[in-house]
């Protein structure tokens, strides 16, 4: 429509020039926070070219993420940085770095990452493994610290064995029942000692929410998948102080959940309700039983009650509660995990299962099977077990860590609220440090502790977060080893054709790593050790 050589235009479209300004404005602003990012990105470690905007989100690695860090650790170095939409991600990739950042500069890198979905939607965030530092999270740790202390472990030892020698016998009788035997044989360690409870058999109801809370765990924090972890109302990437013009007003979180696309909603929801009826149950079972003698004791829960001597306050009770919660679902998959990898390397290298074996026989004999109490006199074993943390580290980016503070790390810049990601892994496979790095070798440790510290000290975590299972870890992993290794030969499984099938390397994705498609046969070596496993099976717990 002409009227006086003005165009006009309907209202609610707008004209040419008007989108042209537009656009012009928004082209400006974005050089302009390219340009205030670029000064102060300048400081920051290296890593993959940054889009405008995006930064590298679309880069982040989804599957088997530490094998591409490792790759870019040749091009960037042992410390590099991303950035997914003003989310700064820093991972380490040198024992070095991780050591002088994440152990000794551990009062500001000690945080975890803030994750929307995990945390505020479905609760994982009060559960001490996802918890910022603070009163809560010393509390809880010391919840278990004292029950799980090197002086108290021993009052454990037999619950451990009994387990490591049911599984043998469980597996020596079916052979395909290997992973399922595998998982209640931990699950029934961690519940007797975390609640007193003894669990009955495979279909068991604990053991099976307890499981399902770790699957809803592992696949709440990977990393990208949930729409409000990727677009979070998120302050500037680059001053705390200011808004970023990625933020936007989008509170994803607080949408209805009939939102088409928001569906996390729906699932948040339920496992939440999963979560909170689960720990709950548990806890409330230990407490009843063990006051009216029905569970074992002691356990974790009991123990702690019984020292606070009635004083129980609602805020002590959630807090242990939680406390017990993260050692069941904490103790469970890396356990499981570091069995199974285990089984796969004895069948990949049977030499060194030979060789193990040797050291068995000689120090414990056949007359009886192998205790706890014989850890210090079989160094082989122990690196057996170290070698099996090298080898395929149940946790290979460890549980991410968040910085708290803004650092300077040899004259790089660190800003606060990085998610710090040590690729253990990388670590763990530097040929520079472990030559022929996917080889199975425990003679690489020389028999010497100290050198297997160095894989632990790795293995189990950084600083103020390390994980304060280790020790306990340590008796269950070598109860199933020395009693796997002193009873069995841990053999292929042969086809139809009568060939032997040795599982290739391959495992999961996630946090917590599996080996798949592990399948063996447990052959007892001699008939006096398969009655050994029967007699005790039969009179232990
Ligand atoms: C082979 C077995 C295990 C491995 C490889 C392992 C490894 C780890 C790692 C890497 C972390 C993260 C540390 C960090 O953030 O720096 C961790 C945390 C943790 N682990 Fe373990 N762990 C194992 C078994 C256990 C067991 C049996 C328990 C309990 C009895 C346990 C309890 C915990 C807890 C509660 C945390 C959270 C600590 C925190 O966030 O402050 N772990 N573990």
């Amino acid at each position: 429509m002409q009227t006086s050589g003005l165009t006009l235009e309907p209202p609610g479209v707008a004209s040419p020039a008007t989108l042209a300004v537009a656009a012009v404005t928004f082209l400006a602003a974005l050089v302009l926070y390219e340009l205030f990012a670029y000064r102060k990105r300048r400081s920051m470690p290296p890593g993959p070219f940054r889009w405008p905007l995006i930064g590298n989100t679309l880069q982040v690695p989804q599957v088997h993420p530490w094998l591409t860090y490792s790759r870019w650790a040749q091009v960037y170095g042992n410390i590099l940085h991303l950035d997914a939409l003003g989310q700064h991600i820093i991972v380490i990739n040198s024992a070095k770095v991780a050591h002088e950042l994440l152990d000794k500069r551990s009062a500001i890198y000690s945080g975890r990452p803030h994750l929307v979905m995990a945390g505020d939607l479905v609760g994982f965030d009060s559960s001490l493994v996802m918890q910022p530092y603070g009163d809560k999270l010393r509390q809880q740790r010391r919840f278990i610290s004292q029950d799980l202390s090197i002086a108290t472990l021993p009052r454990y030892c037999d619950i451990q064995e009994a387990a490591a020698r049911r599984l043998v016998l469980g597996v020596i009788n079916d052979p395909g029942s290997l992973e399922s035997q595998v998982k209640m044989s931990i699950a029934s360690i961690i519940m007797l000692v975390t609640y007193g409870y003894t669990v009955k058999n495979a279909e068991d109801h604990f053991i099976a929410q307890a499981f399902e809370m770790m699957d809803n765990f592992v696949l709440a924090i990977v990393p990208g998948t949930w729409l409000v972890d990727i677009i979070p109302p998120r302050k500037c990437c680059f001053d705390c102080s200011e808004v970023s013009i990625l933020m936007g007003p989008t509170a994803v979180k607080y949408l209805p959940s009939w939102t088409p696309g928001a569906t996390f909603l729906k699932t948040a929801k339920a496992w939440r309700k999963h979560l909170l009826t689960t720990n709950w149950m548990m806890y409330r079972w230990s407490k009843e039983n063990s006051e009216n003698g029905t569970a074992h004791v002691p356990n974790l829960c009991a123990s702690v009650l019984t020292e606070m001597e009635g004083k129980v306050t609602p805020q002590l009770e959630e807090s242990l509660m939680w406390a017990a919660a993260t050692v069941m679902g904490a103790g469970l998959d890396t356990n499981v995990s570091t069995i199974l990898s285990f089984i796969l390397a004895m069948l990949r290298f049977p030499h060194v299962q030979k060789k193990a074996q040797a050291e068995i026989h000689a120090v414990v004999g056949s007359e009886r099977l192998p205790e706890i109490s014989d850890r210090p006199s079989l160094p082989y074993i122990r690196s057996v077990v170290t070698e099996v943390y090298r080898w395929l580290p149940a946790i290979p980016l460890c549980i991410p860590h968040a910085l708290t503070e803004d650092d300077v790390y040899n004259g790089v810049f660190l800003p606060k609220g990085s998610v710090v990601m040590p690729n253990v892994w990388h670590m763990l496979h530097d040929p520079a440090i472990y030559p022929d790095p996917d080889a199975f070798k425990p003679e690489r440790y020389g028999g010497l502790d100290s050198e297997m510290k160095k894989v632990t000290d790795l293995a189990f975590g950084f600083g103020r977060r390390a994980c304060p299972g280790y020790h306990f870890a340590e008796g269950t992993i070598f109860s199933v080893v020395a009693t796997v290794l002193a009873t069995c030969d841990v053999v292929p499984v042969v086809n139809e054709h009568g060939q032997e099938i040795i599982p290739d390397i391959r495992y999961t994705t996630g946090a917590i790593i599996f080996p798949v498609d592990v399948k063996c046969t447990f052959r007892p070596r001699t008939e006096q050790a398969k009655a050994a496993l029967v007699d005790s099976a039969a009179t232990l717990l």
